[in-house]
């Protein structure tokens, strides 16, 4: 299937375990700002699922299922591929939904549905809107989508913003120092202080943080989930044009998103970006080797780079340069300025956890 062949079994079976518990459900149903806002936007556009039928891809415990329901809907596939799918079918029972919504165990790649649906329903965002590549999934789906069907979220926005973090810097530094020891019982380990190094950087970090340490205004890269294809998903490229509002130094790009739900009656937000309430998702932050000294008014240029693994996530690239990158360094010289680029290489797939549960400072 189009799924098995873009993912390692190793990756599927961990990703599936890991969705087969209830408390993993719990953490996502929890967010209340998640839970609710979904709700909302089923429920103040229910002249899109009254009487309808409707696919629920990645359906997990089955809730956005039992808000289409609520909305009226006459029919509810709930497509489930991990064991959470046997916990969705108790929950419909037990709520008098037995024979409205039809669980459906398997992956949406690999099942048959009887008929085409009129609404795709889906929470596919991962870490930095991308991580798990389910957004593909949910592209996936469509093939069972009427031609006038709509889907819920309807489109994606990851927003770019540089950031001033010296502490966070820091600390990732102050880790691989580990490795500087030129005699932890007797052994010299200064000969891997720089893989250590690398590989601290490698990670990006899961946090909040006060928008004001942003010295730009975020890009922002829109994925329209009626019109774009999961092929569209394996490489994405931002382009990245930065005006410096503040002086500092930059030690990295911060990454949030939005989704909206366009409905017939009312267009609704979901937004993780660190000036709204924090949601389950967090905001995620990747350093960049050298910080870079920049000026208000400056322009920082630079790019983005996701590339998509195997192993359901994606391996990330960023440059940022005080000129276009498309000009040489003969050219930048020939202005009379030097060429400053900063880059980093980073593994989605294994971010670092630092939220600490204490509001930025
Ligand atoms: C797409 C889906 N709708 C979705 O929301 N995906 C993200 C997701 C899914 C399920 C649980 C969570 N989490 N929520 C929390 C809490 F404590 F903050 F509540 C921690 C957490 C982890 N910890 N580790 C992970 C995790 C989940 C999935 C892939 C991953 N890859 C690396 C970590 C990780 O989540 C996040």
């Amino acid at each position: 299937s189009v799924f098995a062949e873009r993912t390692e079994d190793s990756s599927a079976l961990q990703y599936f375990q890991f969705y087969g518990y209830l408390s993993q459900q719990q953490n996502m149903m929890q967010d209340y700002i998640r839970t609710a806002t979904y709700q909302k936007a089923i429920l103040l556009n229910s002249k899109d699922f009254q009487d309808k039928v409707i696919l629920d891809v990645g359906a997990g415990s089955g809730i956005l299922s039992f808000f289409a329901c609520q909305a009226g809907a006459r029919k509810v596939y709930a497509v489930e591929a991990s064991s959470m799918a046997v916990h969705a079918e108790t929950l419909a029972a037990a709520n008098g939904l037995g024979d409205k919504l039809r669980v459906v165990a398997g992956k949406i790649e690999e099942i048959e549905l009887p008929e085409k649906v009129d609404v795709i329903i889906s929470e596919p965002m991962g870490y930095m809107l991308f991580n798990e590549r389910m957004l593909e999934t949910y592209l996936h789906a469509k093939k069972w989508l009427k031609p006038t069907g709509k889907m819920y979220p309807s489109k994606g926005d990851l927003h770019v913003a540089p950031f001033s973090d010296e502490a966070l810097y820091m600390e990732q530094c102050n880790k691989a120092n580990f490795w500087q020891q030129n005699c932890f019982h007797s052994v010299d380990l200064g000969s891997l202080r720089n893989a250590a190094l690398k590989e601290y950087f490698r990670q990006p970090i899961v946090d909040t943080f006060d928008v004001r340490i942003c010295l730009a205004q975020s890009v922002k890269h829109t994925v329209d989930f009626l019109t774009a294809s999961e092929f569209d998903l394996h490489e994405i490229s931002i382009p990245l044009v930065f005006e410096i509002v503040e002086s500092g130094t930059i030690h990295g790009l911060a990454f949030w998103f939005d989704v909206a739900f366009e409905g017939s009656q009312q267009t609704v937000w979901l937004s993780t970006a660190p000036t709204e309430p924090l949601t389950h998702w967090y905001q995620v932050r990747c350093l960049i080797d050298t910080p870079m000294i920049v000026k208000q008014n400056q322009i920082i240029y630079g790019n983005v780079k996701l590339s998509a693994n195997k192993r359901q996530s994606y391996d990330v690239q960023i440059h940022l340069s005080n000129a276009p990158m498309s000009f040489t360094d003969d050219f930048v010289a020939e202005c009379g300025s030097k060429r400053i680029l900063a880059s980093n290489n980073l593994d989605l797939k294994n971010p670092y956890f630092r939220y600490t549960g204490q509001p930025p400072q």
